[in-house]
């Protein structure tokens, strides 16, 4: 050893030194940043086979009932939206984020809860509603063919639910372009993210009250088209499937062609002037956003590819870490 170093150059004695100083000053400086950050395998330690537990509580869900993913994917967007992937969304009682009418049709809470109890068995105290839904949402995604996905994880349980915080932070069918565009850069989120994460609307399935806003019903309950940018075949589906006066519990597949299968037939969809949503068809009506749609509609790599990094985005929105909020016991109560 002694004769090593003496070998050594002066030169390389002092790029060593050079490096070992700038290794030492990164450290301290991630070290003494203020809030801890989301790390991947944030649970290697302190609960090993907390993500095991959670794939395989939303795979057997998934197998009994094959809606569950869908609700998963759409519980988590509306979390996040809301102060942040913190399960606000999950709480439960008066005056909560479940009390928005765009909250009431939102499902899968009981996965998240089977998770949680599971979980509180083997690592009690450890492991967060918030995380638990983004782990839920990830495998939802892959367990219906969609791209498999790390997440960082270390999210903390907000301790704040508040209906009035709903209407401001959630996008509506009836929102132009630009509206969802304001909305989703408030949460850093850009007009490709917007493109990305919409193509989750090619699994799960929406009640006909979600989009009633494109036809008329006449005095004789008689239902017209008026948004004409619908494709006409399309329209008289969707008019047959939800008839004036059917029951509030009808639904309609999302994506007509595959709707339990994650892939780019969404964006296909699309082109064919068969959007469900108004917020679906002015994607490709609107041309700020019509060739990323033409994009991924062409090449589903590349819808994956990005889906993984808005995914990501979306997931890391107002997190909570370190010691802000705390790890729920039950994800549908604070802790007393
Ligand atoms: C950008 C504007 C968006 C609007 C206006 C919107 C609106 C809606 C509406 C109205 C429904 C039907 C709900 C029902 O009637 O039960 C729905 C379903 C759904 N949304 Fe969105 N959404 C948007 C973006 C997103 C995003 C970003 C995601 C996820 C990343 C998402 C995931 C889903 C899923 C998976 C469903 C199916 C739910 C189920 O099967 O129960 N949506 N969306
Ligand atoms: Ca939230
Ligand atoms: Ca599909």
């Amino acid at each position: 050893m002694e004769l090593k170093i003496r070998t050594l150059s002066p030169t390389v004695l002092l790029y060593n030194l050079l490096n070992l100083t700038i290794l030492i000053s990164l450290f301290s400086v991630s070290a003494s940043s203020s809030s801890p950050k989301l790390s991947f395998n944030f649970y290697v330690a302190s609960c090993p086979t907390a993500e095991l537990m959670v794939k395989s509580t939303v795979r057997s869900a998934s197998t009994f009932d094959a809606t569950i993913p869908g609700k998963l994917l759409r519980l988590l967007f509306h979390d996040c939206m809301v102060e942040g992937c913190d399960g606000s969304v999950l709480l439960e009682g008066n005056g909560t984020e479940r009390s928005d009418p765009a909250n009431t049709s939102l499902g899968g809470f009981s996965v998240v809860d089977s998770a949680k109890r599971l979980l509180e068995v083997f690592c009690p105290g450890t492991v967060s509603c918030a995380d638990i839904l983004v782990l839920a949402a990830r495998d939802a995604v892959e367990i219906t063919g969609g791209p498999s996905m790390q997440v960082p994880t270390g999210r903390r349980d907000g301790m704040v639910s508040s209906v009035s915080n709903v209407r401001p932070n959630m996008v509506d069918t009836s929102f132009s372009l630009d509206e969802m565009m304001k909305l989703f850069s408030s949460k850093g989120l850009s007009l490709d993210d917007l493109v990305a994460l919409s193509g989750a609307h090619t699994i799960g399935s929406a009640h006909c009250s979600a989009f009633s806003d494109r036809f008329q019903e006449d005095s004789k309950g008689k239902m017209t088209l008026i948004d004409k940018s619908l494709d006409k075949i399309y329209a008289d589906e969707l008019m047959k499937r939800c008839p004036a006066g059917s029951s509030m519990s009808v639904t309609v597949s999302n994506d007509p062609e595959t709707s339990i299968l994650f892939d780019n037939q969404y964006y296909r969809n699309l082109l064919d002037h068969k959007g469900l949503f108004q917020s679906d068809s002015v994607l490709f009506s609107d041309g700020k956003t019509k060739r990323k749609v033409e994009q991924f509609s062409n090449n589903q790599e590349s819808f994956f590819q990005k889906w993984g990094e808005s995914f990501l985005k979306l997931t890391s929105i107002g997190v909570k870490t370190g010691n802000e909020g705390e790890i729920r016991r039950s994800c549908t109560v604070i802790n007393r």
